[in-house]
């Protein structure tokens, strides 16, 4: 595995009430090994309009993985196995905002991390590296889910800030004014880290598309968040989230070039271990996240 892929796959890690996409040509679930563990699921596999697509639902089937126990490292490490090289993320989560509504869509473009009980770096001792996550998320991928959500009709807003928590229990009401008032978020959800870090760390392009299905529990006219409401405007938004999957192929083309943004090269000067110093078994197990920088 040295060089860039050649050839376009979109991988997309459906959240809370996504656990299939349909009209995939030559669909079948494939259960996919990874040194890191067991994937949250098996990965439906196929093609849309010519181009290879990836599914794997980020809680699993039957929704049984809390955020805090979705195996982040095995998801990214197997779909990198796959062939992955654009991830995009579809998530349910509260909004900060007064105009970003339930129903509405928001590309995601920077994140605060707050989950602490989470594995979060495939590296580690015997083979350390640090990459920048200055920019979390790919502006190429980005700007395709974007066009092709409203091109779907969805009312989606360009650029936000997920806060991303460990849960599961959703915030204090002191939490969620702290969050808007002082940091400033956007949206809130408990996934989308380390999910995005691990994936700049795969040198995969990543984009979060967040379905606002709430108003946290900050908004004086909605009262605290409840989970029967979530579920019935994922429910409502499930075709408008299929609409935005179908369009993506014939904006990403099957043919893959080079990141602009450097995304499928993060690890190029990233790993600190000298190569006499790392660690064989770590060097092993890091093949298919690391194989092209580490030979
Ligand atoms: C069902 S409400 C809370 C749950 O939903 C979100 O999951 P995902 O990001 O996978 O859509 C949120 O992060 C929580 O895990
Ligand atoms: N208000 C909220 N907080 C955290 N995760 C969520 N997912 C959906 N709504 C959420």
């Amino acid at each position: 595995m040295n060089d860039t892929p050649k050839e376009t796959m979109i991988a997309v890690i459906g959240g809370s009430g996504i656990y299939d996409i349909d009209g995939l040509e030559d669909a079948t679930w494939q259960s996919v090994q990874s040194p890191f563990g067991a994937p949250s699921d098996d990965i439906l596999t196929g093609r849309l309009n010519g181009v290879k697509m990836a599914f794997l639902p980020r809680h699993g089937r039957g929704h049984v993985h809390s955020p805090t126990s979705v195996p982040y490292r095995a998801n990214i490490d197997a779909l990198k196995r796959l062939g992955a090289t654009d991830v995009i993320s579809v998530s349910a989560t509260g909004s900060f905002r007064e105009d970003m509504a339930p129903g509405d869509f928001v590309v995601v473009d920077q994140f605060i991390d707050r989950t602490f009980a989470r594995e979060k770096s495939f590296f580690g001792p015997g083979l350390v590296a640090h990459v920048s996550v200055a920019h979390p998320t790919c502006p190429r991928l980005s700007e395709a889910c974007y066009s092709a959500a409203k091109d779907a009709g969805i009312n989606i807003h360009k650029g936000g800030t997920y806060l991303a928590m460990e849960g599961p229990q959703f915030s204090t009401l002191a939490e969620s004014k702290m969050y808007r008032e002082s940091w400033k978020a956007d949206v809130i959800g408990m996934t989308n880290m380390p999910e995005a870090k691990l994936a700049r760390e795969a040198e995969l392009c990543y984009a979060s598309v967040a379905m606002v299905t709430d108003y946290d529990s900050w908004h004086p006219e909605h009262g605290e968040v409840d989970v029967s409401e979530i579920i019935s405007i994922l429910t409502g938004n499930a075709d408008k989230g299929r609409e935005m999957v179908r369009r993506l192929p014939a904006l990403l083309g099957a043919e893959r070039t080079p990141c602009e943004h450097g995304c499928d090269r993060a690890l190029e000067f990233a790993i600190l271990t000298a190569p006499d110093k790392r660690d064989p078994a770590m060097v092993a197990k890091l093949d298919a996240i690391a194989g092209r920088v580490l030979g």
